[in-house]
């Protein structure tokens, strides 16, 4: 079965952020992730991960003004410098924290806006190349447009030429389950094509995006085909629990 990564941004929401740490290793998760450590010293983060026994799984960049309803600046050109600016904040904590991924948001634009294009792909060439620096590989995700409408980044296949085109060595897609299902489904077929180019890949049922086990799909089946792919990596644990977070952690006994 594969390890599993417990999302810090929502499982654990019962408490502090810093204080989710601790409880997450207590319910016996060995890897961490969330959205955003921004709120908090670099250091603060990376020393609560480290009593905590965790390792660090994944984060996101800056991703603008969240409250307002920003996702991400990669694509939007008149926020270039801002954005450059955002891809070294991330580096710091990346390298304190110690995270082996970043994943980086396109921001709400259209698709077939031609300076927006070419300003994300600039932008995810730049990135990969700021954050393999500092040894850091880059993800990038495609994301449903239910749950996030106006994403410019709303297709798989468009991801995946992108990274294939782009050609950079840690320049990887995050394969979020949940998205792909209210996307475009045939979860497994495209899990099989696009494992090469897979480098996260997150877990919510469907379509409530709650606990694996719990929608219309079978996700222990799809947990069984992760392994005979011989993906190795994390599954983010990107869930809402439907109670109480630990007692919803019942799904993981079955496995
Ligand atoms: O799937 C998601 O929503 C996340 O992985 C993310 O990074 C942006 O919300
Ligand atoms: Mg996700």
């Amino acid at each position: 079965m594969p390890r599993f990564a417990a999302n810090l941004t929502m499982m654990f929401n019962e408490n502090d952020f810093l204080d989710r740490f601790a409880i997450a290793a207590h319910a016996g998760f060995k890897a961490v992730e969330y959205l955003f450590p921004y709120d908090f010293p670099a250091e603060t983060v990376a020393e609560t991960l480290a009593n905590a026994g965790l390792e660090q799984a994944l984060f996101n960049l800056p991703a603008g003004d969240w409250g307002k309803g920003e996702r991400g600046l990669a694509a939007l050109p008149e926020r270039r410098t801002e954005f450059r600016q955002s891809v070294k904040t991330a580096v710091g904590y990346g390298r304190a924290i110690g995270t082996p991924l970043l994943h980086m948001m396109a921001g709400i634009a259209r698709h077939d806006d031609k300076a927006a294009m070419a300003t994300y792909r600039d932008a995810v060439a730049f990135t990969a190349d700021a954050v393999g620096e500092a040894g850091i590989g880059l993800v990038i995700e495609p994301i449903n447009g239910r749950d996030m409408p106006g994403y410019f980044l709303n297709d798989f296949e468009r991801a995946a030429d992108l990274i294939m085109d782009l050609g950079h060595a840690n320049l990887k897609l995050q394969f979020d389950i949940y998205h792909r299902q209210v996307m475009h489904g045939d979860v497994l077929t495209a899990l099989e094509t696009m494992m090469p180019l897979i480098g996260h890949v997150q877990i919510a049922s469907v379509p409530k995006r709650h606990e694996p086990g719990t929608g219309e799909l079978d996700d222990f089946r799809i947990f069984e085909h992760l392994d005979a792919l011989g993906y190795r990596g994390y599954v983010g644990c990107e869930y809402r629990p439907r109670g109480e977070t630990v007692a919803g952690l019942t799904w993981m006994k079955r496995l």
